[in-house]
């Protein structure tokens, strides 16, 4: 129902085509009913037993000629539009070649495109995983148990049938880790087979309910991997490792929440809310700005038309406060208190944006350094196995002793409290920092902690002067108290 012509830029053709991880009948099966004109022309002798998944593939390659696909083509080209589709994707001999049909691993993520209804046919025809699943506000656990056959379709598909991305990021994992125990067989079972079909980039031990995945702890970013996803081209393919493709307008870290969704997804419990990963992001129909920074709950829902809930949708402060758009690249802000200009600039804290750092640091006459207080149980998005406040601290540390900010006052911004106040009776500060000596539930001990002996950033030269206040902490810099 979505006119192709409306998918660049941001979907490619080509990105279906790739070998050998594209498999043509899977995408013709699923979108066929809802493409009839212009894709599936009657002329086109393609039969349909040949594009149903199931119909065993290998009974078709006999009635099965690629010539087949072109000289009805030319009748339909015209109204296909360029640049999204090209007819040279179809014919060229790398990016098709009928034995595709024959042999493919059965799975890319590019059928989870959105233009590509997610039907359980797409997934497996045996796997009854509903789109309703995409929808947040429909409680997991009611569709969980139709689940449950995952469970024994595991062991009894031959490898290239079951691919872990059919964990696909839209579904909170640690909802799955925390119901997958309870399957027969056990998940870690079954992670020994997964650990034959996986790809690089990822590792079935992220499938482990360990401390990342926990909640309150997991972030679905988790599952890309260590490689640092170089922005700005993400494409959920990137989870499977497959080379990058690059659409233009998408980072996985548009998907996070890092504020409460719990007000918005009720039916959620809050550890989940704050970091699931929306599907809604990745459709091209969302136009710039709002593609770029906001989600919509309703938009997650595939039977809503997101162009049309798109049309009249203004932000509400509400939306604004949950969006969340890393900054890349520098961004300057100039404003006038008092009659005395300022300039803030603003960069990326993200190990990607680092490098841009020594480009702004001349001339500068302070440095607000912001560290999360409550993501002292979190890892990196980048590096999974570092921790983001030991991160945080290492980074300050280098900062605050660097001779040439020898005359620049720092204030280091420990904020997101909130949250901290949320977490710290969910989750032992002394897991992540076992020589931590305060109350790991009282606010104000694990406050001063982040800068008294235990946490303590100390500077070359001499001890950091330490105040704090109900706004918040702050760190004199090693000359001078702010
Ligand atoms: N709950 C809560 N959320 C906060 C707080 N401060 C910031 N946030 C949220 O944290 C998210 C990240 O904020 P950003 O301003 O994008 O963080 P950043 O440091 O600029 O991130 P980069 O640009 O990637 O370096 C946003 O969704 C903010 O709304 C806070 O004190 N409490
Ligand atoms: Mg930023």
């Amino acid at each position: 129902s979505i006119p192709l012509s409306s998918s660049p830029p941001s979907f490619h053709p080509s990105l279906l085509l790739s070998p050998p991880s594209f498999h043509p009948s899977l995408l013709l099966s699923s979108i066929l009913p809802s493409l009839s004109p212009p894709l599936l022309h009657p002329s086109i002798p393609l039969s349909s037993s040949l594009l149903h998944p199931s119909i065993p593939l290998s009974s078709s390659p006999p009635s099965f000629h690629p010539s087949l696909l072109l000289s009805p083509l030319s009748s339909i080209l015209p109204s296909l539009s360029p640049p999204s589709f090209h007819p040279s994707l179809l014919l060229s001999p790398p990016s098709f070649h009928p034995s595709l049909l024959l042999s493919p691993p059965s799975f890319h993520p590019s059928l989870l495109h959105p233009l590509i209804p997610l039907s359980s046919s797409l997934l497996h025809p045996s796997i009854p995983l509903s789109s309703s699943l995409l929808h947040p506000s429909i409680p997991l656990s009611s569709i969980l148990p139709s689940l449950s056959p995952l469970s024994s379709i595991l062991p009894s598909l031959s490898p290239p049938s079951f691919h872990p991305s059919l964990l696909h990021p839209s579904i909170p994992l640690s909802l799955l880790s925390s119901i997958l125990p309870s399957l027969s067989p056990p998940l870690s079972s079954i992670l020994p087979s997964l650990s034959l079909l996986s790809p690089p980039s990822f590792h079935p031990s992220l499938l482990l309910s360990t401390p990342p995945l926990s909640p309150p702890s997991f972030h679905p970013s988790l599952l890309l991997s260590t490689p640092p996803l170089s922005p700005p081209s993400f494409h959920p393919s990137l989870i499977l490792s497959t080379p990058p493709l690059s659409p233009p307008s998408f980072h996985p870290s548009l998907l996070l929440y890092s504020s409460p969704l719990s007000s918005i997804l009720p039916s959620l419990s809050p550890p989940l809310c704050s970091s699931l990963l929306l599907p809604s992001l990745l459709h091209p129909s969302l136009s710039p700005p709002l593609c770029s920074s906001l989600l919509l709950p309703s938009l997650l829902h595939p039977s809503i038309p997101l162009s049309s809930s798109l049309q009249n949708y203004i932000p509400s402060r509400q939306d604004i406060l949950f969006a969340r758009k890393a900054t890349k690249g520098i961004v300057e802000h100039d404003f006038i208190i008092k009659k005395i200009p300022f300039k803030m600039v603003d960069v990326g804290g993200q190990r990607s944006q680092r490098q841009k750092w020594f480009q702004c640091f001349d001339g500068i006459t302070s440095i607000l350094f912001m560290v999360s207080s409550s993501e002292y149980d979190q890892v990196l998005m980048e590096d999974r196995r570092t921790n983001r406040l030991v991160e945080s601290m290492n980074i300050f540390e280098t900062i605050v002793n660097n001779k040439l900010f020898l005359n620049v006052s720092i204030i280091l911004f420990l904020n997101k409290t909130d949250l901290l106040v949320e977490k710290l009776g969910q989750s032992d500060i002394t897991k992540n920092f076992p020589e931590y000596r305060g109350d790991p539930r009282r606010l104000e001990d694990v406050q001063v902690g982040f800068n008294t002996q235990d946490l303590q950033v100390r500077s070359n030269t001499q001890d950091l002067q330490v105040g704090s206040n109900t706004q918040g902490l702050q760190v004199g810099s090693n000359t001078q108290d702010l």
